[in-house]
C-alpha cells in the first residue's frame, strides 16, 4: 500500500501545527541544501502529517532566498505525497476580500531568481503543468472548508511576484487588468517542484489584503497583512484538523497526473545522464530512474 502523508507548508503566520500527536522533529539531510526548518512529524487521527513553515521559525528567511528544492525535497524523503500550501495572498477583486480563503487552480510565475526546477544539464525532464493543482485535493479541502464553516471559494489565478517589496500601484492594475485573482510571492517555483517530485499540491490562498488598487485600500504594509493574518492563522488549523481526519489511508490517484508526472518526462537518454545529478534526484525521482 502506498500509505497517503499529507504534508502543510506554512506560511507567513503559520509557524506551527498544535495538535499533532505521536509529534517528533526531524531534521532531514538534502542534496539540494538547507530547508527552511526541522520537519514536525505527527499525526492528526489516523492520518500522518509532516509540517514545514516555509520561512522558517520567527520569519526569518524572505521570499527569493526560501530553499524551495530542499524544502520539497525533504518533504519526498518524508513520504509526503499530498502537499497542503498555507499561503497569505493580496486580492485583486472585490468580492475576494480579506479573511476569505480562496482555493486557487492557476499559478502564474512572475519570479526571477529562483531555481525552479530539480532538473537540468545531465538529466533534462519536462513535466505536464497545465493542472498544477490536484482537483481531488482540493475537492477534499473544500469539503472540509464546508465542514468548518469556514469562507471560502474554488478557483482562482495566483500570480507570484518575486517581491520583497509589494507591487507598485501600476504593476497592481496591470495584474488586475489581466484578470488574476490573487498575488504572492511563494507558490512559485514551489508548485512547479511538487510537480516534479509527484506530489499532489494544493494552494489554501487566505486573502490577507486588496493589495494596492483599491480606492478604498491604496496601500499594504505589514501591519495590515498580520492582522489579518492572526485571524486567518486559526481557520487554517482549524481547515487542516478536519482535512486530515477525513483523510484516505492511501495515497489517490490525481486527476492531473501529480502521482506519475515523471513517468514519460525524462529525455536524456541514459547513456548521457549525469551521475552526480541523478545521486540527488535520489528522492524526487527515485521511483522512475531505479525503474530504469
Ligand atoms: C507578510 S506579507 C508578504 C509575505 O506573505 C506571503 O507569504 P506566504 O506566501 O509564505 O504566506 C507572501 O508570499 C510574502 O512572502
Ligand atoms: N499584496 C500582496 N502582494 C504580494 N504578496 C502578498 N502577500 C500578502 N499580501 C500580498
Amino acid at each position: 500500500m502506498n500509505e497517503a502523508v499529507l504534508g502543510i507548508i506554512g506560511g507567513s503566520g503559520i509557524y506551527d501545527l498544535p495538535g499533532l500527536t505521536d509529534l517528533r522533529e526531524e531534521r532531514i539531510e538534502s542534496p539540494w541544501g538547507e530547508p527552511s526548518d526541522a520537519l514536525r512529524i505527527g499525526r492528526i487521527g489516523k492520518t500522518k502529517i509532516v509540517f514545514l513553515p516555509r520561512h522558517g521559525r520567527g520569519h526569518a528567511i524572505p521570499p527569493s532566498e526560501i530553499n524551495y528544492r530542499a524544502n520539497i525535497d525533504v518533504l519526498k524523503r518524508a513520504g509526503v505525497t499530498d502537499l497542503v500550501s498555507l499561503s497569505a495572498c493580496g486580492s485583486y477583486k472585490s468580492e475576494l476580500y480579506p479573511g476569505l480563503f480562496v482555493l486557487v487552480d492557476q499559478f502564474v510565475d512572475r519570479t526571477s531568481r529562483r531555481d525552479s526546477s530539480f532538473f537540468g544539464k545531465g538529466c533534462v525532464a519536462h513535466v505536464s503543468f497545465a493542472h498544477p493543482v490536484g482537483p481531488a485535493l482540493q475537492a477534499r479541502i473544500a469539503e472540509a472548508a464546508t465542514a468548518e464553516d469556514l469562507a471560502f471559494v474554488r478557483g482562482g489565478t495566483l500570480v507570484t511576484m518575486e517581491g520583497p517589496q509589494f507591487s507598485t500601484y501600476a504593476e497592481s492594475l496591470t495584474y488586475k487588468g489581466l484578470g488574476y485573482d490573487l498575488i504572492g510571492m511563494t507558490a512559485m517555483p514551489e508548485a512547479k517542484l511538487a510537480r516534479e517530485a509527484e506530489i499532489t499540491y494544493a494552494t489554501v490562498a487566505m486573502v490577507t489584503d486588496f493589495d494596492c488598487w483599491h480606492p478604498e485600500h491604496s496601500i499594504v504594509d505589514v501591519a495590515s497583512v498580520i492582522a489579518v493574518l492572526h485571524g486567518n492563522a486559526e481557520k487554517a488549523r482549524r481547515l487542516v484538523a478536519r482535512l486530515a481526519l477525513d483523510f484516505p489511508a492511501e495515497r489517490e490517484p490525481c486527476p492531473a497526473g501529480s502521482h506519475n508526472a515523471l513517468e514519460h518526462a525524462i529525455i536524456t537518454a541514459p547513456d548521457y545522464r549525469d551521475p552526480a545529478l541523478l545521486a540527488k534526484l535520489d528522492a524526487v525521482a527515485g521511483r522512475v530512474l531505479k525503474a530504469g
